[in-house]
C-alpha cells in the first residue's frame, strides 16, 4: 500500500549569504561536480518539483543529463496555470512526464492552453495548490521520493506546512548580497528560533570548495 506522504527532499544550491539567485535572475551556484551528485539524486527519486517562478526565471529541464538514469516526473506548481508554452518544460512534455498542479482560480483558457500539451493536470486548492493534498494524489500514483528544486517561496511553503523530511543544501562560496535577491526560504519567515524546524547534520561532503550539506528533520 502506498504511503500517505511521499519522502520530501528539499534541494538548492546556496551562496554564503543564504541567497539562491542574483538580482538580475543568474542563479547557477553549483559547480560541475556539484552538477553530477544532484543529477544522480534526480536518477533516484520519482519527481521533482518546482514553483512557477522557478519556471519562469530559469526555463529548466529537470531532467537527468550529467549522468545515467531515468527522468523523474516533474511537477510544476502553477496555480493560475500561467506557465508559458514556450517554455522548455511544455516543449519536452512529450518526452518526459510532467505534471501541472494548479488551483481552482485557473482560467479556461489556461487549463485550454494546458490541455494542448501530453501533461497532467491536477486541479487541488482553492487559491493556491494545496501542497498537502498534492503530496498525497502523488504517493497514490506510488511517487515515493520527491525532490523539491525551489524556488524560495515554494521552499518556505514546505517548512511552514512542516512537509519534508531532508535538505540537502550546497554551500557555494559566493557571496551576492542584496535587500530584494531570493533566498533559500522566503515568505513571511518565523518570528521565533522555537518555531523553526529542528534538523540533525546527517554528513557533510566536501567538493572543493563547495560543501554539501545533509540535514535530517528531527
Ligand atoms: N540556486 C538554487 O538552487 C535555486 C534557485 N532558484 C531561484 O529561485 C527563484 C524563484 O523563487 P521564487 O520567486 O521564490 O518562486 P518559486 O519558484 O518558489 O515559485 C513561487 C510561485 O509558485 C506558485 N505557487 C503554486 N502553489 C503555491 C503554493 N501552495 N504556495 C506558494 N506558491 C505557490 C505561485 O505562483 C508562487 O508565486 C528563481 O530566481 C530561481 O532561479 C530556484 C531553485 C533552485
Ligand atoms: N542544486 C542546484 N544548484 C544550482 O546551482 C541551481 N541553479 C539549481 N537550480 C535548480 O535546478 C533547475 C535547473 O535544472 P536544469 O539544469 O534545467 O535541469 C533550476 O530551475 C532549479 O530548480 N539547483
Amino acid at each position: 500500500m502506498a504511503n500517505s506522504k511521499p519522502h520530501v527532499i528539499l534541494s538548492a544550491a546556496i551562496s554564503i549569504d543564504g541567497k539562491i539567485s542574483t538580482r538580475s535572475g543568474d542563479s547557477k551556484l553549483s559547480s560541475s561536480e556539484d552538477f553530477i551528485r544532484l543529477h544522480k539524486l534526480r536518477s533516484k527519486v520519482d519527481g521533482i518539483i518546482v514553483g512557477k517562478n522557478t519556471v519562469i526565471k530559469d526555463n529548466p529541464l529537470l531532467t537527468v543529463r550529467h549522468t545515467k538514469g531515468k527522468n523523474p516526473v516533474r511537477i510544476i506548481l502553477d496555480s493560475k496555470g500561467n506557465i508559458s508554452s514556450k517554455s522548455k518544460i511544455l516543449q519536452t512534455s512529450k518526452q518526459i512526464p510532467t505534471i501541472i498542479a494548479v488551483s481552482k482560480t485557473i482560467s479556461k483558457s489556461n487549463l485550454q492552453k494546458l490541455n494542448k500539451f501530453p501533461v497532467e493536470v491536477i486541479i487541488t486548492g482553492e487559491k493556491s495548490v494545496n501542497i498537502k493534498s498534492l503530496l498525497k494524489k502523488l504517493s497514490a500514483k506510488d511517487m515515493n521520493t520527491l525532490l523539491v528544486e525551489g524556488g524560495g517561496t515554494i521552499n518556505w511553503e514546505f517548512i511552514k506546512q512542516n512537509l519534508f523530511d531532508e535538505m540537502i543544501i550546497t554551500l557555494s562560496p559566493y557571496l551576492i548580497g542584496g535587500n530584494n535577491t531570493i533566498s533559500l526560504v522566503q515568505g513571511i519567515g518565523f518570528d521565533k528560533i522555537s518555531k523553526s524546524p529542528h534538523l540533525r547534520l546527517k554528513s557533510i561532503k566536501r567538493l572543493k570548495n563547495h560543501l554539501v550539506l545533509n540535514y535530517l528533520k528531527v
